[in-house]
Order: structure tokens, then C-alpha cells, then sequence
């Protein structure tokens, strides 16, 4: 094969690679299941020779880097994630990883005001004209290789290949070294779909029509809504999202999804990253049917919009009265991050005949079961917004659906008070009232008033 002498002159062990990494230097780790894990080890190893070095990464998908766990106290290995899984918030949680906000869209571009040293990622085989793709992310792995001083893949026979619209790849004369692993993709297992996501999905169907585009989000909710569009009557739907989920594979097998009416990438399921079960990751191995694209691509909201009825569907923490979305904390305590959700927000309000839905149940129960309503007067002290008030489309909860749309405050006071649990909508009248934007009940001024 024509790169097998370079292939072998670039080939060595984890060990041996990780010594490129000196004290100070910012290491990237990539998105999701692209993350190494042999690279990982091996630079774990050199805790008591190095200090001061950050690790940059975005939504772990296995267990906490060997790095963080070698080092708790991070006097060699800070670790730092532009987007928390619950393994991220956990390493958050007990102080070992530290929050980047981010739009995802602009992940690619923010190579211009970053270090990269070095660039770990996995990868799969190496094809015959010299390429190794990069599989399950495609997210802004390039870029961030095109700035590394070093780049080292981790290829993994088990990494399916993956067919791109661009920068799915990276060529072997721009790599500095290879490594060989085999573990296991990480496989998310499908998350029980409740009553509560049902309900939501159910409601969110009724706005479907054929030849939609559709963009999942995470969670059960999405998965319900996969399995009820697979059992309905919807025809010619169409896949351009940021998360290729196994709601998409229900979609396809139920032959939903043929892409016929879209615009751009007419017939393909286009997408960022892929996250599911090892079926999914077999689906989109060298499946001409599936075509990744970087993050600037697939999340800009004037090329999402391209497609017409585009449904972009994701999920909520909590929202206030006036219309404000928490998607990534609550309090201070970050959960999750702002991901795509405002660029497929924008960019199915900018397409013909688009939706936008954010959907969260109308409670939240903790862990000690006391049951609280995720419909608030105002946020919690701390808690970030993700989508502010005026972006905001519909809103679904298991209780109703609502269009934000040019509905005045207290409009969507109105609204959500419908869409709370009625077990908390008294006391949200109450507080809307207090906050002068209940006015079935406020007592407003007379023009007298008004101007003395
Ligand atoms: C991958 C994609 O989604 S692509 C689409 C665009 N991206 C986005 O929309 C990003 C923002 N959205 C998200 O990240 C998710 O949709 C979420 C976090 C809002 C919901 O995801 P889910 O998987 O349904 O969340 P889940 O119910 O598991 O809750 C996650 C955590 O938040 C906690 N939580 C959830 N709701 C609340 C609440 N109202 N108050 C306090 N904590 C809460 C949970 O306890 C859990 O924490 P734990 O794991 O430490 O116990
Ligand atoms: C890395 C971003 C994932 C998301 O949008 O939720």
C-alpha cells in the first residue's frame, strides 16, 4: 500500500507518543467518542514529570480521563469541557473539571484565539489513499489538527467509518504520530422513555408534517418521539441535525426518513456527532445514507434553514414566567452547556414553514422526592440562561403547547401558567400578579394615574 512505509515510520506506542507533551502545554482531547483512551493512560503515567498542563475536550463519553483520576489535586492535568455529560458534571460536581462556554457552531473558528499544542484523537483505520476518519465526531476535530503544533491518532479498528460533506478526515502527511488501540465505542443505552416524554411527544407529532427536517436533541423525550414518527403516517421526513441519536435509526427502518424533500444534502442524514447504541454506530459505518459535516456546518442556522420545515426539537431544564429557557444549569451548578440549542433554535424559526420546540416535563422530583415545578416566576439566583425570551418559539410540556412568538409578557405569563402542573399554578399567579404581569386579575392604573 502506498503509505504503509509511512504508516510504520509514524507508528508507536501510547508511551512513547505522550513524551511530545511538555509542562504547560494545552492538550486536546476532542468531542464525545473521539476522545483517546490509550493516549489518555499513557500521559497519566507522567503525572510526577509534568505540571500545568490543560486538557480541552467537549462531552466525555467514557468514565473520567486517567489524567483527572491520576491528579485530583490538578497540579500536572487540568481538564476543562466546553460541554458537560453527566460524567463531566460529575468530575464539575467534585471540583476536577472546569466549565468552557461555547457555541458549538463556533467551535471551528475559536481556533484563532486558542493554544494547541498537541491533539490527540481517535480515529479510524487508514484508507487506502492515506486518510484516517474520524467516525462518531466530527464536530471541529479538524480544526483544531489544522492549529496543533502536534497531532497523534489513536486509530481504532472498532471506530466506524464514517462518509463525510467535508472534514471527516485527516491525511496521514498531516499527522506526526499513530497509535493502535481496540476498545469498545462507548454505546449509550437508550433512555426509558416515561409517561411524561410520551405525553410531550405526542404533542410535538400533531405539529409534524411530511417532508420535515428533523433535528432531535438528547434525552427520553426524543427517543419517544423517534418510535411514535416511526408508527405514524408522516412520509419523506428528512435528518439535518447536530446529534445522529437511535431515534433516527427507528426513523429509517420504519422508512420515514428518505431526505427526498430537502433542499441541501437532498437524501442524506446529515449530522455532527453520533451518540447511541453499538446498532447505531454499525448503521453509519460506510452507510452512503449518512453524511457527517464539521459543527459550522451543520449547526449554522442560515444553512439549517436552507431546508425547509425544519423541526428542531430539544430538551429544557426549567423556564421563568417571562419566557426565559435554562438548558445548562441550575443555580450555579452546571449541568449540561449551550450546545447547539440556540443555533438550531434560530434555524428552524428561519426556515420555511420551520419549528422550533424546547420541551421539558412540567416537574422536577430530587433525589430526596420532594417535587418541584420547572415552570418558576423568575430563575433560580445563578441559573444561566440558553435561549433568551425573544429567540423562544414553542414551548411543550406533558400539559400543552404554546407559541412564544409576539405574545406580550404577560401573554406568556398566560401561557405557561397552562402548561405548569396544576399543583403550582396558584402560586404562580400569585407571583406573577406580585410582578405586574398577571393582568386578568392586576388592577391596572386609569390614565390619571398614570400621569400624576
Ligand atoms: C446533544 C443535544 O441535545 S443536541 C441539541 C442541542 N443542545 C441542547 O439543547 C443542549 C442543552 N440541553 C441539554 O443538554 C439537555 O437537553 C438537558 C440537560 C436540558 C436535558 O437532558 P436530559 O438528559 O433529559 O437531562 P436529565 O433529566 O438526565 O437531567 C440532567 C441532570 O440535571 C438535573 N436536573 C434536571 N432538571 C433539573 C432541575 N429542574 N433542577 C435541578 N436539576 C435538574 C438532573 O438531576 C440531572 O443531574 P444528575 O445527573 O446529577 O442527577
Ligand atoms: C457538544 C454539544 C452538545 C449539545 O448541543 O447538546
Amino acid at each position: 500500500m502506498r503509505y504503509s512505509a509511512e504508516y510504520q515510520s509514524k507508528l508507536c506506542t501510547a508511551d512513547e507518543a505522550v513524551k511530545v507533551v511538555k509542562s504547560g502545554d494545552w492538550v486536546d482531547y476532542g468531542t464525545f467518542a473521539n476522545q483517546v483512551v490509550e493516549l489518555d493512560k499513557a500521559l497519566a503515567k507522567r503525572k510526577d514529570e509534568l505540571e500545568n498542563v490543560n486538557i480541552r475536550s467537549a462531552a466525555r463519553a467514557y468514565g473520567p480521563p486517567m489524567t483527572v483520576l491520576a491528579d485530583p489535586k490538578k497540579e500536572s492535568f487540568i481538564f476543562n469541557s466546553g460541554h458537560f455529560t453527566l460524567i463531566d458534571r460529575r468530575m464539575h460536581d467534585y471540583n476536577l473539571c472546569n466549565f468552557i462556554p461555547i457555541l458549538f457552531r463556533e467551535c471551528p473558528s475559536y481556533a484563532q484565539y486558542v493554544k494547541a499544542d498537541v491533539t490527540m484523537i481517535a480515529v479510524s483505520p487508514m484508507d487506502e489513499h492515506g486518510y484516517f476518519n474520524f467516525g462518531l465526531s466530527n464536530t471541529y476535530t479538524k480544526a483544531v489538527c489544522d492549529i496543533s503544533k502536534k497531532v497523534i491518532v489513536e486509530v481504532n479498528p472498532k471506530m466506524p467509518r464514517v462518509p463525510g460533506g467535508n472534514s471527516e478526515s485527516i491525511h496521514i502527511s498531516e499527522v506526526d504520530m499513530i497509535v493502535e488501540a481496540d476498545w469498545t465505542m462507548p454505546a449509550i443505552p437508550n433512555l426509558p422513555i416515561t409517561e411524561v416524554d410520551h405525553k410531550i411527544a405526542a404533542l410535538v407529532l400533531n405539529e409534524l408534517e411530511d417532508g420535515a427536517c428533523i433535528q432531535l436533541g438528547i434525552g427520553g423525550m426524543p427517543n419517544a418521539l423517534g418510535k411514535l414518527i416511526a408508527q405514524s403516517d408522516l412520509k419523506d421526513l428528512g435528518a439535518h441535525t447536530e446529534m445522529l441519536c437511535d431515534a433516527y435509526l427507528d426513523m429509517w427502518e420504519a422508512g420515514k426518513l428518505t431526505g427526498k424533500r430537502k433542499n441541501i444534502d437532498r437524501e442524506k442524514m446529515v449530522f455532527t456527532f453520533a451518540l447511541g447504541s453499538q446498532k447505531l454506530y454499525d448503521f453509519v459505518h460506510n452507510n452512503p445514507a449518512v453524511a457527517s459535516y464539521p459543527v459550522n456546518y451543520t449547526n449554522y442556522p442560515h444553512i439549517i434553514a436552507q431546508n425547509d420545515k425544519v423541526m428542531s426539537i430539544n430538551g429544557v431544564l426549567e423556564v421563568d414566567l417571562f419566557g426565559q429557557v435554562a438548558a445548562e444549569s441550575s443555580g450555579p451548578r452546571q449541568i449540561s452547556g449551550t450546545g447547539g440549542q440556540v443555533d438550531f433554535v434560530e434555524g428552524a424559526y428561519l426556515s420555511k414553514g420551520g419549528k422550533a420546540f424546547l420541551c421539558l416535563p412540567s416537574t422536577y422530583t430530587n433525589k430526596k422526592g420532594e417535587m418541584f415545578s420547572r415552570i418558576k416566576p423568575t430563575l433560580s439566583p445563578g441559573t444561566i440562561v440558553t435561549t433568551p425570551r425573544p429567540m423562544v418559539m414553542y414551548l411543550v410540556t406533558e400539559n400543552g403547547i404554546a407559541n412564544m412568538k409576539c405574545k406580550s409578557t404577560w401573554e406568556r405569563a398566560e401561557a405557561l401558567v397552562e402548561l405548569a402542573h396544576p399543583k403550582f399554578q396558584d402560586e404562580l399567579i400569585r407571583e406573577a400578579t406580585k410582578m405586574n404581569i398577571w393582568t386578568k386579575t392586576n388592577k391596572k392604573p386609569t390614565l390619571d394615574q398614570m400621569v400624576s
